[in-house]
């Protein structure tokens, strides 16, 4: 391992930090998109014997003063002593040898597309053992009766929206078990990641609304505020080939004007079978008024960190606060639980054996992730895929649909999904003037700002969607 905090203009760890101070910011996982931000720390660690497979954490600064995030990305990278054609698409940078012959030239390549890098990450998990050092350093571990990662196998890196980096390993030599994905988080926070926890949590519990686990990777680190802090570094699961993903059928389904009341009605079953799960398995909370009160300061909080994050947002911020106070009115609510926490229709798949699978129970990447841990309504989901059904027919009008017909469909899909919903949970929140309608109302209108900021650092052109219904739900 070597940490180079402030690397000598002619080390060769220089030439890393310059080269991917440039080059985190331009990928798709960059999560402070639209603010310049500088290379504060760089930790490496080998992961094979030959070095050149690397996991890196890079801590990167942006904004000045106590408004200024610290970020920690997971860099994995190979350095290669000359340069691989087979690799050209996943070529980072070239470091030059320093000018008195320091360090040796290398050839710098995203780790997840070499195979050297995705077989040293097996190996990792296979061995259950550690590298690195004190300082910086990871480990790996098989989930117990879980699914054999296999140490020879086809790496393939998922394109898309991905918040993380995603590769699906397919085993290759006899017998050759169910495929695995691995996704490597990219920003890492420290602490437990709810991915791996609840995830875990569930596929334990017997619930296969979930893939199986396989294994995963903890590891230490120096943390945004320079104290070693643990966590979890990435996490490997059944890839379940051949299934569908929801906001693929969903967004088609919008676009096409067929009807998705009948697949809505049964991913509320499917969610609240999840939530019913997660209830039994994992730590729940009575939902006292102090604790509402609380959820209430937290709503309260979003709507000004939208505020100051989304300048779409002027004008909005005191109705909103109007909205979300309401929450205070609430008399009783069911316990808090664990929840996925960020749900939409992209963190859902269709099987043909095992209907729809959740995924991804990260919770919202904007979110810190303590927050993020604690337990929540399982209404906060149910918010999420209602905007979801909002995000697919926006998706319609943008691909020049009438905007009525896709209403129309967005209604009949989240009134199908609260149908299946309350038909497992017990709760309505359709009932007019009910509390579950209150929070429900509440929630959706804090899933949308989330949206708004998350568009605004992500993808500007989409933001009308969660915009134009932060202004419906005050309307
Ligand atoms: N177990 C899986 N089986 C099949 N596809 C998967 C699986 N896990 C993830 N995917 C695909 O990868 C995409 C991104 O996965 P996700 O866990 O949401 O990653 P991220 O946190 O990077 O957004 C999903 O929308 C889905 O299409
Ligand atoms: O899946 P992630 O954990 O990376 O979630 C983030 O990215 C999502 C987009 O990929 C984003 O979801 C928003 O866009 C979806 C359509 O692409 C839509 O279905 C969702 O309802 C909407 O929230 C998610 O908010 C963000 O955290």
């Amino acid at each position: 391992m070597t940490e180079n905090p402030t690397p000598s203009s002619t080390s060769p760890d220089h030439d890393l930090l310059t080269l991917l101070g440039d080059w985190v910011p331009r990928q798709r996982w960059y999560a402070h998109k639209g603010s310049a931000a500088e290379v504060v720390r760089l930790e490496r660690s080998d992961l094979d014997e030959s070095g050149v497979a690397q996991l890196l954490a890079l801590t990167m600064r942006s904004g000045a003063g106590p408004g200024g995030e610290t970020t920690v990305y997971a860099v994995p990278v190979t350095l290669r002593p000359a340069p691989d054609p087979d690799l050209a698409h996943a070529l980072v940078g070239h470091l030059p040898a320093g000018p008195d012959g320091a360090g040796d030239p290398a050839w710098v390549y995203d780790g997840p597309h070499d195979p050297t890098w995705t077989w040293a990450l097996r190996a990792l998990v296979l061995a259950e053992e550690g590298v690195g050092d004190a300082a910086f350093g990871a480990g790996g571990a098989t989930a117990d009766g879980g699914l054999v990662v296999p140490l020879e196998a086809r790496a393939r890196v998922l394109t898309g929206e991905q918040s993380n980096t995603s590769i699906v390993l397919t085993g290759t030599e006899e017998p050759i078990g169910p495929p695995v994905i691995a996704k490597v988080f990219r920003v890492l926070n420290p602490g437990d990641n709810p991915d791996v926890v609840v995830q875990t949590a569930l596929a334990e519990a017997g619930c296969r609304r979930v893939p199986r686990p396989a294994g995963w990777v903890d590891g230490h680190w120096t943390g945004a505020e320079g104290a070693r802090v643990q966590g979890h570094l990435a996490h490997l699961t059944e890839f379940l080939a051949g299934s569908e993903d929801a906001w693929k059928v969903a967004s088609a389904a919008a676009v096409a004007g067929r009807d998705f009341s009948v697949e809505a009605a049964e991913l509320g079953r499917a969610t609240a079978e999840v939530h019913a799960t997660l209830a039994r398995t994992l730590p729940t909370v009575p939902a006292t008024a102090e604790r509402l009160a609380v959820l209430a300061d937290g709503l309260h909080a979003r709507v000004d960190w939208a505020a100051a994050a989304a300048t779409e947002l002027a004008g909005l911020l005191e109705p909103a606060h109007a909205r979300v106070e309401a929450v205070r009115s609430v008399q009783a609510a069911p316990d808090l639980q664990r929840v996925h926490g960020d749900y939409h229709l992209g963190q859902v798949l269709h099987s043909a054996e095992r209907g729809w699978v959740l995924l991804d129970f990260e919770g919202e990447p904007l979110r810190p992730l303590a927050e993020r841990s604690e337990p929540d309504l399982a209404l906060r989901d149910v918010a999420g895929m209602l905007r979801s059904f909002d995000y697919a027919a926006g998706s319609a009008t943008a691909a020049g649909g009438a905007g009525e017909a896709a209403a129309a469909w967005a209604t009949a899909a989240r009134d199908a999904f609260l149908q299946g919903w309350s038909e497992v949970s017990g709760v309505d929140p359709r009932r007019t003037g009910s509390e579950a309608a209150t929070l429900l109302a509440a929630l959706e209108l804090d899933k949308a700002l989330y949206e708004v900021v998350y568009e605004v650092r992500n993808r500007p052109t989409w933001v009308s969607i969660p915009l134009t219904a932060v202004r419906r739900l005050l309307a």
